[in-house]
C-alpha cells in the first residue's frame, strides 16, 4: 500500500504567496469516506489472511488441535517486523495489539487455545493471558498458581500464564518452586506495566477501615498506604480480583487491584494509580508441555542442581562466561531435596539450538549434578 495517501489538512480558500498558510479544518464527511474506503481494504485483507492462515494449517498436516498449530516464535518474528515497520502515529505497544488479536483470531479458525491463569476474572494474571494470546483464546481462571501448573500438565489447559517476578518487589516465589517438580515448560515471557488502584463500593477515603489485596500488590503500595490509610487494616488474600470481590460485600473495605477488576465487581475508584513506583512492571512466564524452536531473541531458563561442594556455584557460572553466553539472572532456591542443599533458576540470552549456549550447557552438565532446560522462548515484545 502506498504511503503518500496520509491525510493532510487544507488549505485556506484564500491563501496566495507570501501570506501564511490558513488552515482550514478537514470536511468530516470526506474523512469519513476515506475511512470507509480503508475500512473496506483492511477487511478484505483481514479476510484473506484469515483464508492464508487456514492453508498454514494445511501445510502443517492433520494436527488434531490448536495447541498443535500454536507457534509461539512465529509469532514473535512477524510482530518484531511490524515494530520495525511502525512509523506511527500508532505506537508500537496498539500496533502490536491489534495484530496479535488478528494472529489469535487466525488461529482461532482451527479451534481456540484454552489458557489458564490466577483467577478470577479481572486479575492481571488475566491482562497478561490476553496481552499475549488475545481475546479469541478462551481463558480458564483458576484458583491458585499450583493449579495453573497442574492443567497446564494435564492437557487441561493448553498453556497457562503465571507471574514470575516484579520490577520493585522481586520473585514469586511459588512460581520458580513448582518448576522443583512440575514438568511444564516455559514457551513465552509476558511484560505488564501494573497500575493500583483503590476500589471499593462507595467511592470515598474516609469509609475505608480495611484494605483487602494480593500480598504483592500490597508490597508495592506500601507507602501510599502509610500516607493516606496508616489506620487501615492491610489483609493479605489470594488474588487482587478476590479482594475486589470482597470489597464489594463491605461498606468499610476498599481492594487493591487493576482497574479491570473495578469494573469486573462494580467497584468505584477512590485512589490510582497508586504503585510506590511509576515503572511498576510484572513478568509473566507462559507455561506448556514442549519445547519450541528459536525465534532469532530468544531467552532460555535452566534449574540447575548442584552437587555439595566447594567451588559449586563457580562451575555453574564459568561455562556462561567461558562461551560468551550472557547471564540475565540466577536465583537460588532450596531444592527440596536435601538439608541446605540449593538449586539455581538461571536466565541467559539465547537458545538452546545456539551453538554457544549448547557448548555452555554440555559444560555444565558435566559439574552440575542436574541440568534441566525449562524453556527457551522468544523475549517478550513491547
Ligand atoms: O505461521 C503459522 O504457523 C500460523 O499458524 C499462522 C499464525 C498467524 O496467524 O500468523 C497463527 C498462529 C501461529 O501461532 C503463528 C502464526
Amino acid at each position: 500500500m502506498s504511503r503518500s495517501r496520509k491525510p493532510v489538512a487544507g488549505k485556506g480558500a484564500g491563501a496566495h504567496a507570501g501570506a501564511p498558510a490558513k488552515r482550514t479544518a478537514p470536511d468530516l464527511a470526506q474523512v469519513r469516506a476515506q475511512i470507509d474506503e480503508i475500512d473496506l481494504r483492511i477487511q478484505e485483507l483481514i479476510g484473506e489472511r484469515a483464508r492464508w492462515a487456514q492453508q498454514v494449517g494445511k501445510a502443517k498436516g492433520p494436527l488434531k488441535a490448536a495447541v498443535d498449530y500454536y507457534r509461539p516464535e512465529r509469532e514473535a518474528q512477524v510482530l518484531r517486523r511490524i515494530i520495525d515497520r511502525n512509523d506511527g502515529p500508532l505506537s508500537d505497544a496498539e500496533i502490536v495489539r491489534l495484530f496479535r488479536e488478528i494472529m489469535s483470531a487466525c488461529l482461532a479458525q482451527q479451534q481456540p487455545l484454552k489458557i489458564g491463569f490466577l483467577g478470577p476474572n479481572g486479575t492481571f494474571s488475566e491482562q497478561a493471558a490476553r496481552k499475549h494470546f488475545g481475546h479469541s483464546a478462551h481463558g480458564l481462571p483458576l484458583a491458585s498458581i499450583e493449579e495453573v501448573f497442574t492443567e497446564v500438565e494435564s492437557g487441561n489447559a493448553d498453556f497457562g500464564v503465571v507471574p514470575v517476578e516484579n520490577s520493585g518487589q522481586g520473585t514469586i516465589q511459588v512460581t520458580l518452586d513448582m518448576f522443583l517438580t512440575s514438568k511444564a515448560r516455559i514457551c513465552g515471557e509476558v511484560e505488564l506495566r501494573v497500575h493500583q488502584y483503590l476500589l471499593s463500593r462507595s467511592g470515598q477515603l474516609a469509609d475505608i477501615e480495611r484494605v483487602y489485596s494480593h500480598p504483592q500488590s500490597l508490597a508495592q503500595c506500601q507507602a501510599w498506604l502509610r500516607q493516606h490509610l496508616p489506620k487501615a487494616e492491610r489483609v493479605p488474600v489470594s488474588s487482587n480480583a478476590e479482594a475486589a470481590r470482597r470489597a464489594r460485600n463491605a461498606d468499610d473495605a476498599a481492594a487493591i487491584a487493576g482497574e479491570a477488576a473495578g469494573h469486573v465487581y462494580h467497584l468505584k475508584a477512590v485512589a490510582g494509580p497508586i504503585e510506590d513506583r511509576p515503572d511498576n512492571t510484572t513478568r509473566f512466564l507462559v507455561i506448556g508441555r514442549e519445547l519450541f524452536p528459536p525465534s532469532g531473541n530468544d531467552r532460555t531458563s535452566l534449574l540447575v542442581f548442584v552437587k555439595d561442594q566447594p567451588g559449586a556455584l563457580y562451575e555453574v557460572l564459568r561455562p556462561f562466561a567461558e562461551h560468551g553466553v550472557s547471564m540475565n539472572r540466577i536465583e537460588s532456591r532450596p531444592s527440596h531435596q536435601g538439608l541446605w542443599q540449593y538449586a539455581f533458576f538461571i536466565d541467559f540470552e539465547g537458545h538452546v539450538e545456539d551453538a554457544p549456549v549448547r557448548a555452555a550447557l554440555a559444560e555444565l552438565e558435566r559439574h552440575a549434578a542436574q541440568v534441566r532446560v525449562l524453556g527457551s522462548y522468544p523475549l517478550a515484545i513491547v
